[in-house]
């Protein structure tokens, strides 16, 4: 069967030495639409919308084909679904699958298929690895770093960055015109004046009297050509303006044409060079291609595959590094209301959300912490790595969101995990309040992730109010957090694990001070009872170990980063910990009262009548956790953690199932729900006594 799928994807062979143009010339000569090459095997062929397995085979690979040629569609589906097609050349060192225990049996047949890559695929990663390394080479470049960081740039490690990456081949300078303009020598560059003289629209000529911008494209073209000027300052100086008049125009105009926080834009600017900055703006406009992810616990992707594209879907994998992502690249139902869907064969994932679990790497009959868990795409991610093996345990603070976690989790009928709901800066001491030695969560965990609550500055494309929402003052409230977060999540791995002992902290924020700034911190806290470890993902920019005034750990380069506009995915942070030793003992929280997220503080003011009318399974709660405890005279017990597992392991069978009735609306006592694959079938336990 693979082999069939196989032949018909054949591409096109590329050769090492032919032109960039002529490879152009042969993707462009298909002109089919991607759906025309779907449709005959589909459905007009066999005239019906449930074809046999053959055919469903054939229609994927098909699909496959059609998806390699998308450079034919028309450029607004190009800028929706997909990458656009390069010319760069797969290099044999490219990694070309995650780390082996993401790797699932059950997808083996899948894996041969996939191994052998797509061109759109193989494009794909080498147009990320490509950009990767035009990023890396900006960041070691004196001066061109960033639009501030003149007097940063004099100790850059260039040395030991550029060491890690292969050099550049010719087939890659084809696609570096930028990087040689801004740090090549004067013969490199194009002989347009353009570029170099001086930009004429001013913000004032595109404002309207009450403040809005008009003549967008003017303002983007006039963006456009300052950051050209700025990023060729150095050869090429305007003599009517300063470089710090230039940056300031261009931030305002940033500010005006896309309604960001000057604060926020001067932050970006502090990470990206000036034409990197502006691609990263307008990679913020638009979405990142949708990606689902196959719940193997229940369907293999390729059997998933074949089904959605008798619905109607196109889909293709969404690269060789993921055995389980699907990208969807066209829908004629809602993605999210498919049969297949709600029988919890898929979970719709943004692609990078699969990275923080592939660094985690779980394997089976470990326990596992998901800290900051809700709704659950990561949980049930690590869910179908255990295999029902092991114990998940997920966590989160906010119980409206924990419902979306439950739902999850039952949808995708994992059997093997506990949803809990407590703030995690003080999780490793709920058990009973007390250490490991007593039982606690302390100590507790194999491995744990810290999908770390965040700014969310990686996924403006979803979000566009983070542009104006995220000042000066919620980054910072946010990093206090993550460092609490993220001493409690070391405090609750097991240094002594036989497996594990494994925290990976991620967030979906690019500012350096959620990210390596957090990482640092806790490393310098520690010190040696902690370490980074390499994440083993296949592709990623290094983490920051230098940034403006800024020194990180060296170690820090390990942690991978992940931007919108270099890798057609949602901004991302993945660094991955070892936790070497038994951290002391923390000090009580004091601060946790007076730091109360948001999110606690809104959970506690949600009314009665919210649960009753809204929370059909979240609001399995107190009174039913305390009349099942009570049965088993329980109560009043402080349970350590294995013997609460114990008991929700030895009660599995005699679960129930939990009524809008049976919910105690006068507590706001942790619980913690076993989920039963099915509906509504739980068993509800109280975690212990709140400590402290
Ligand atoms: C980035 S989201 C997690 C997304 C989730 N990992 C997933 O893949 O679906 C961050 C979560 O952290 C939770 N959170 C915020 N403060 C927390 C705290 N103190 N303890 C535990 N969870 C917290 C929020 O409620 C939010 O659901």
């Amino acid at each position: 069967m693979g082999r069939q799928i196989s032949s018909n994807r054949r591409t096109r062979p590329k050769t090492r030495d032919e032109p960039a143009s002529k490879q152009r010339q042969a993707r462009h000569s298909s002109k089919k639409p991607i759906r025309d090459l779907r449709k005959p095997d589909v459905a007009d062929k066999e005239g019906t919308r449930q074809p046999s397995r053959n055919i469903l085979e054939r229609g994927f690979s098909k699909t496959v084909q059609a998806a390699n040629k998308q450079s034919s569609m028309p450029s607004s589906k190009m800028k929706r679904f997909g990458e656009p097609q390069t010319t760069i050349r797969r290099r044999s060192a490219e990694p070309m699958l995650a780390t082996s225990s993401d790797r699932d049996d059950s997808d083996a047949d899948d894996m041969s298929l996939f191994r052998k890559k797509s061109a759109y695929e193989s494009a794909h990663t080498e147009r990320a690895m490509h950009q990767e390394r035009r990023v890396d080479r900006s960041r070691d470049i004196d001066g061109d770093t960033a639009l501030d960081t003149s007097s940063d740039t004099d100790d850059w490690n260039g040395d030991v960055q550029r060491e890690s990456q292969p050099a550049l081949s010719d087939d890659d300078h084809e696609d570096s015109l930028d990087i040689s303009d801004e740090n090549g020598p004067l013969s490199a560059l194009p002989a347009e004046k353009s570029s170099y003289e001086e930009a004429s629209t001013t913000i004032q000529d595109v404002m309207t009297p009450t403040g809005r911008p008009e003549r967008i494209d003017e303002l983007k073209q006039a963006i456009s050509e300052r950051a050209q000027q700025l990023a060729q300052w150095r050869r090429n100086q305007p003599a009517a303006k300063s470089r710090s008049e230039l940056v300031t125009e261009l931030l305002e105009m940033i500010c005006a044409a896309y309604d960001y926080l000057l604060s926020l834009a001067q932050r970006f600017a502090e990470l990206f060079p000036p034409t990197e900055l502006v691609e990263f703006i307008e990679a913020n406009e638009s979405p990142r291609p949708l990606v689902i992810r196959t719940n193997t616990l229940k369907v293999r992707r390729q059997r998933l595959a074949m089904a959605l594209i008798a619905r109607g879907m196109n889909v293709d994998p969404v690269g060789a590094w993921s055995p389980v992502g699907l990208t969807v690249y066209q829908s004629e139902v809602p993605v999210g209301a498919t049969p297949e869907y709600l029988a919890g064969y898929y979970m719709i994932q943004s692609a990078s959300s699969f990275l923080p679990v592939m660094a985690l790497a779980p394997r089976e009959h470990e326990r596992i912490l998901d800290m900051a868990a809700a709704p659950g795409g990561k949980a049930t991610y690590i869910a179908q790595l255990l295999k029902g093996t092991g114990m998940l345990f997920a966590n989160d603070v906010n119980r409206e969101r924990c419902k979306a976690l439950v739902a999850n989790l039952q949808r995708l009928g994992v059997p093997n995990a506990i949803v809990m709901h407590l703030d995690g800066r003080t999780l490793s001491q709920s058990a009973n309040g007390s250490s490991s030695e007593h039982g606690g969560f302390r100590h507790y965990f194999d491995r744990v992730l810290l999908d770390a609550p965040c700014t969310g500055t990686g996924v403006i494309a979803h979000d566009a109010s983070i542009k104006h929402t995220r000042d000066e003052a919620s980054i910072h409230r946010s990093v206090y957090l993550q460092k609490q977060l993220l001493l409690a999540a070391i405090d609750a791995c097991n240094p002594r694990s036989a497996t594990g002992g494994i925290v990976v902290y991620s967030t979906c924020s690019v500012l350096v001070d959620e990210n390596e700034q957090v990482v640092d911190y806790v490393i310098r806290k520690l010190g040696s009872r902690v370490k980074v470890l390499p994440t083993g993902l296949p592709f990623g920019i290094r983490g920051f170990t230098r940034f403006r005034e800024k020194r990180f750990h060296s170690s820090l380069a390990e942690a991978r980063r992940y931007y919108p506009h270099v890798h057609n995915m949602d901004g991302f942070f993945v660094c991955k910990l070892r936790v070497l030793a038994e951290t002391p003992l923390p000090r009580q929280l004091s601060a946790t009262a007076s730091t109360e997220s948001e999110t606690s503080r809104q959970a506690k003011r949600m009314k009665r009548s919210d649960w009753q009318t809204k929370a059909p399974v979240a609001a399995i709660s107190s009174k039913q956790s305390r009349r099942t405890i009570e049965q088993e005279s329980m109560a009043n017990t402080s349970l350590t953690a294995a013997e609460t597992e114990t008991q929700l392991n030895a009660s599995s069978s005699s679960s129930s199932s939990v009524s809008k009735d049976s919910v105690d609306h006068n507590t706001d006592e942790p619980v913690m729900i076993r989920i039963e694959p099915g509906p509504t079938r739980c068993v509800v336990r109280k975690s212990a006594t709140r400590s402290s």
